[in-house]
């Protein structure tokens, strides 16, 4: 059977190609940008071996100038042209890019950048002209050709005049509509954030003429009311070359802290830059930023993390969220790769594989930069952690712990015995040979910690603590439940395992002499614990409230401050301490009077609630409970 070709409707297709493809029209702007300077990149590699053409790269540019009376927006380059076969094949015929035959048929150098290769970025112009005329002159012709079409109705080619090698694309504005505003694509200002924006760093010039005002000479002073006039001036509106394909040397700190504060909208220079060139797997340019502060919306939902993405020094997306993990979201910056592969309106990626592979990098690179500033710099790493320590730590909890092993060498944690905050890997470096675990300890505040009845014990055996302050915390170590093969601790949870087997067998043995009482302690205090126990942490303090299971007070505090109607409660165990007078009061109670020793009861259950920081179930009859006792 013969084959059939497939049809196209083509007017069907332009139209499909001017309104679905791009999300915003200024992108229009960066399509014919980009055309003028593949153009200028195919003549300037045609002089590297062609020697009759005398320019150099310093003579490229691309001019913009707009005429609001007329609604134009001329868009000129002195790049290759067009001769009037190519404006046939390259202007009308849909997806056909000269650009990337160009690049096909030339071994095309490393300083060359073509940019298209789809072969319809051209008529993204007609999404904002009802007309678009393109006058060119080929390289090495005399001949010039003006190609004109108003979109879905087809195009002419007639020959006309232009004195020197190179394109025109004037642009006929479209009139505003009820719901769309084109007059602003005759505005300077906005050309001129729409150059910064996407084609900031085009490697040739892109010039306007601005127009400006000044105070008219001899006006404005001496009782002269102030006159204005209007002047232009030829204006280079994009930087040219990215500072991130400079070398690092090539660099000052100042030229980072600018770029960093005028791209990135920040006051204060960064914390930490990382340039970095990789090769390899992932082949990309990235600077990235630490900023030195967490801007005022870090912590909420409107914050949204991203990179730069550029491909060849055109922007692509603002803020590519793929680029960085949930727990390095403060990272700003950008990445400028070659190897991406776009879908058709360079809007977005077609493959995330590279990116995954980009973004994988890019991680390992920010952790081992964290890493390096702890060690080097240990001010400045500490500061970074006052900012964004608490999202590392999210980052610990986040996905069942899935990054925990990631992670856990960038954490802080304050600590009872060097009062400032260290690493884990620190913490362990001083271990005792007898101290079997990481022992922590959770509260509102440091201040609030070091008073704990339950530290003292650990304190006394000369292990260190660590203060944990903050909601995340106990959950981050929940989740990473080890460090180097050290088990972490409560300092309030189930058994702490400080004592000699003799000490132990005495606990036993008091335990079981004085069952009776603390099950009358237990029936007097009914649901608010599960047990009542001797302390084996207490050593000057009458009682502390500890917990069992997986969930401890504190992280009962944190779960019930959510904004749910489901509430937890976690096993409390009212300890008391042997050692102390009360006991023995207790104990006396508990022979003659057991509705005192109830009493008594609960007033230490409140006690130690208010120890622990918990709200008091019923603050009055405390406060009574007490004035009776002082007036007995
Ligand atoms: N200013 C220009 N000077 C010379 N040739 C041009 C110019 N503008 C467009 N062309 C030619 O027209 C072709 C089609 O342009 P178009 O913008 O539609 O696609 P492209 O740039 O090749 O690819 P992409 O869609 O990826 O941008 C280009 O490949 C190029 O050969």
């Amino acid at each position: 059977m013969a084959k059939k070709q497939f049809k196209a409707e083509s007017k069907r297709l332009l139209d499909l190609m001017i309104h679905s493809i791009y999300t915003h029209h200024e992108i229009f702007l960066r399509e014919l940008i980009s055309n003028a300077s593949d153009a200028i990149d195919k003549l300037y590699f045609k002089s590297l071996t062609d020697h009759s053409i005398s320019l150099s790269r310093e003579d490229f540019k691309i001019h913009l100038s707009l005429d609001k009376e007329n609604r134009t927006l001329t868009l000129s380059d002195n790049g290759i042209g067009m001769t009037q076969e190519e404006l046939e094949n390259n202007l009308g015929v849909i997806a056909k890019s000269g650009s990337l035959a160009f690049k096909k048929e030339n071994d095309m150098q490393d300083d060359v950048d073509i940019i298209g290769q789809f072969g319809v970025g051209f008529y993204a112009a007609f999404m904002v002209s009802s007309e678009v005329k393109v006058v060119s002159r080929a390289y090495g012709s005399d001949d010039a050709y003006c190609w004109i079409s108003s979109g879905v109705d087809g195009y002419t080619i007639e020959p006309c005049r232009k004195d020197s090698v190179g394109t025109d694309v004037i642009l006929k504005i479209k009139e505003n509509t009820e719901e769309e505003n084109f007059d602003e694509f005759l505005e300077q200002y906005r050309i001129q954030g729409i150059v910064k924006k996407y084609s900031d760093y085009i490697r040739y010039p892109i010039q306007m003429e601005m127009e400006r005002s000044k105070l008219k000479e001899g006006t404005g002073k001496d009782g002269v009311d102030p006159e204005y006039e209007t002047y232009t001036e030829t204006e280079t509106l994009n930087s040219m070359v990215p500072i991130w394909k400079k070398s690092k040397e090539e660099v000052s700190e100042e030229d980072y802290n600018n770029f960093y504060k005028e791209k990135f909208f920040d006051f204060e220079d960064p914390l930490k830059v990382i340039h970095s060139k990789t090769e390899g797997a992932a082949t990309y340019n990235a600077l990235l930023f630490i900023p030195a502060k967490a801007p005022f919306n870090y912590y909420t939902k409107d914050f949204e993390k991203g990179l730069q993405l550029y491909s060849n020094g055109v922007l692509i997306t603002d803020k590519c969220a793929d680029l960085l993990p949930d727990y390095f979201s403060f990272v700003k910056g950008l990445v400028d790769s070659e190897d991406l592969s776009l879908n058709i309106s360079r809007e977005m990626l077609q493959h995330d594989r590279q990116l995954k592979v980009i973004a994988k990098s890019i991680e390992k690179k920010i952790k081992n930069e964290l890493a390096k500033l702890m060690k080097s710099d240990r001010e400045a790493y500490n500061k970074f952690f006052e900012n964004f320590g608490l999202q590392l730590k999210y980052g610990v909890y986040s996905n069942y712990g899935m990054n925990k092993e990631q992670l856990q060498d960038l954490l802080l944690f304050h600590s009872s015995s060097e009062n400032k905050l260290v690493s884990l890997a620190e913490y362990v470096s001083r271990m005792k040979e007898e101290q079997k675990y990481i022992y922590y300890a959770t509260g509102e505040s440091v201040a609030r910690i070091e008073h704990l009845p339950q530290a003292e014990l650990v304190k006394d055996k000369g292990f260190e603590i660590l203060y944990l302050t903050d909601d995340i915390d106990e959950f981050a170590i929940q989740m990473m439940r080890e460090y180097q093969e050290k088990q972490f601790k409560s300092i309030s949870a189930g058994d702490l395992d400080l004592e000699t087997e003799e000490e132990k067998e005495e606990i036993k043995k008091q335990e079981e002499e004085n069952k009776d009482l603390f099950a009358a302690m237990k029936e007097a205090l009914g649901d608010k614990v599960s047990k009542v126990r001797l302390s084996q942490r207490l050593k000057s303090h009458p009682v502390c409230l500890t917990s069992e299971g997986g969930l401890s007070l504190e992280m009962e505090k944190v779960l019930n401050a959510m904004p749910t109607d489901q509430k937890v409660k976690a096993e409390r165990v009212l300890e008391i301490n042997a050692a102390h007078p009360i006991f023995e009061t207790l104990k006396k109670l508990a022979a003659t009077d057991p509705e005192k020793l109830n009493a008594y009861t609960d007033l230490l259950y409140t006690q130690a609630m208010l120890i622990e920081g918990m709200p008091v179930e019923d603050p009055v009859a405390f406060s009574n409970a007490v004035c009776d006792l002082m007036t007995q």
